[in-house]
């Protein structure tokens, strides 16, 4: 079924962008825009398939922490042995959809596993051929953008997109022949590169990433550094919410790229992936999440230049990181982040790319079972870094990365709770000496979480549900404590500040 939008909904044209959702009435913060139940095209990334319903996107890593326990599994289809389901009912879902179609192919290939986008283009391409697609679906689709025309210029020019126009090739060539469709080479790469610019990345509740979608509705949504709107999936379900209130006419927006990076970042992404300049009242201010890009640097002496080779150092590092082994990992991190250190009062802990390499080592160091400092990490990250990048106290990725932290604390207490005979000091390590009282803060961080949760996701949203899967923490009443969160918060805010650089 092609998605339908609520009727408040329309499209407009927009001189410069093309076409754009618009709101015909106005629109109050934290309210669901419109929801689509599940986008045209939706696969989970080959790192996933193995951990991930097929059909509803429920995740399963191997590594859930200890405590909390738990018993849903996943059943790998017999046929293709290439994907896999929580239930019967997706997998029949799945099945008469579109699985049916794809699984002997998938099955035949096996053990190699085709790219997503070539999964995604192959699955339309067969149900166009099953005739197991609308005509609207398809129309749809094919109003699209597909900007082949600039990723072909840039190719021949050996510019930003070379290597992008290749990719589209050669995926084509994967889809096209594994489909064995009638289909011309010169549509699939038109169906790819339109897979390429208008798809996006589906994520749990953690905001991990699951794989990708297309939904030819949420396609039609533009860019924008300040965007009204966010998206967020429930599974394979997607809704889009407002941020803040948006007044009848509007334009309806939401973020491609990374909004915590620098202008120039974000305008070199948006050209390069999605050929925009962008023209947002934040890119022309040169502003990042509302605060200026460069704030205090220039007034204390530190050129820009500076700063622009201290952030270009600091990407560098991490991406030798990306390759490097878990121990030479850390030390590479650990390493870009010391660049900044002597630069502190000037280069913020929330400037980019500072907090993505923060968050890396928070989960090397989790991995590692090394918990006190993975909580240090994201302490630092709650009190000084999402504050400032998301100032909305319910902004979903906000809450998520509470969510994320309050896991990690669950998963120390569990530590300090089974290892008694360390007292608890190798676990607790650093943040042992602030004597915090962790059961208040669970319960301080399920209050945030739980008055977040009506505006950030909805109370129906699998955020929601997840959060409420997880076992109870205990009441700190029960062992003749008292709470005291605002104590607590200010402990591990004094920790946060006097630990962590
Ligand atoms: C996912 S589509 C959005 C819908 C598109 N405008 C359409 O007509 O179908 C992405 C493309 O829209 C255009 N676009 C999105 N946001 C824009 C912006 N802020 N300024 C200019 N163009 C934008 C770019 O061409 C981009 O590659």
């Amino acid at each position: 079924m092609p998605d339908t939008f609520p009727s408040n909904i329309y499209t407009s044209h927009i001189p410069g962008k093309g076409r754009g959702l618009f709101t015909s009435h106005a629109i109050e913060a934290g309210e669901l825009v419109f929801l689509l139940d599940r986008p045209l095209l939706c696969v989970p990334s080959n790192r996933h398939l193995d951990e991930t319903c097929y059909h509803c996107f429920l995740w399963l890593p191997q590594n859930t922490p200890k405590f909390e326990d738990d018993t849903r599994r996943l059943q790998g289809c017999m046929g293709c042995k290439v994907v896999k389901y929580c239930s019967k009912s997706c997998q029949s879902r799945s099945w008469a959809g579109y699985h049916k179609f794809e699984c002997k192919i998938l099955g035949r290939l096996y053990p190699q596993v085709p790219p997503s986008l070539v999964r995604m283009v192959m699955q339309l391409l067969l149900r166009k051929k099953a005739d197991a697609l609308s005509h609207s679906e398809w129309n749809d689709f094919l109003r699209t953008v597909d900007h082949v025309d600039r990723l072909k210029k840039d190719s021949t020019k050996g510019g930003l997109s070379h290597d992008r126009w290749h990719d589209v090739q050669l995926m084509s060539q994967a889809a096209h022949r594994y489909s064995g469709t009638h289909e011309s080479l010169i549509l699939v790469q038109s169906m790819m590169a339109r897979s390429l610019v208008n798809s996006m990345t589906v994520t749990d509740g953690t905001g991990s990433t699951l794989g990708t979608c297309l939904s030819t509705s949420a396609a039609l949504l533009n860019h924008s550094c300040n965007p009204s709107c966010v998206f967020i999936f429930s599974g394979a379900s997607l809704s889009i919410r407002s941020l803040r209130p948006i007044p009848a006419n509007a334009e309806l927006t939401i973020s491609y790229t990374d909004i915590t990076k620098p202008t120039h970042r974000r305008q070199l992404d948006l050209r390069s992936m999605y050929y925009f300049n962008c023209t947002c009242e934040y890119c022309t201010n040169n502003l990042t999440c509302g605060l200026p890009d460069v704030p205090t640097a220039l007034e204390k002496g530190l050129s820009s230049a500076k700063i622009l080779d201290l952030e270009a150092e600091g990407e560098r590092l991490q991406s030798l990181a990306g390759d490097a082994t878990p121990a030479n990992k850390i030390k590479l991190l650990d390493q870009a982040m010391e660049l900044f250190v002597p630069y502190k009062d000037i280069y913020p802990v929330w400037r980019h790319p500072w907090p993505s390499i923060r968050d890396e080592v928070r989960l090397l160091h989790w991995n590692l079972d090394h918990w006190s400092v993975a909580t240090v990490h994201a302490l630092k990250a709650y009190f000084f870094i999402d504050p400032m990048l998301y100032s909305n106290a319910w902004h979903p990725v906000r809450i998520q990365r509470v969510f994320v932290m309050f896991k990690l604390i669950r998963e120390l207490q569990y530590q300090i709770f089974v290892s008694p005979d360390d007292g608890g000091d190798r676990v607790e390590g650093d943040l042992k000496k602030y004597n915090i009282q962790w059961l208040s803060v669970n319960k301080g961080l399920e209050e945030e979480i739980e008055a977040a949760i009506p505006k950030g996701f909805g109370t129906e949203s699998s955020f929601a549900e997840e959060y409420r899967r997880l076992p109870k923490s205990e009441s700190p009443e029960k062992w003749g404590m008292r709470v005291d969160w605002v104590g607590e918060r200010a402990k591990l805010e004094r920790a946060a500040r006097e630990i962590a650089n």
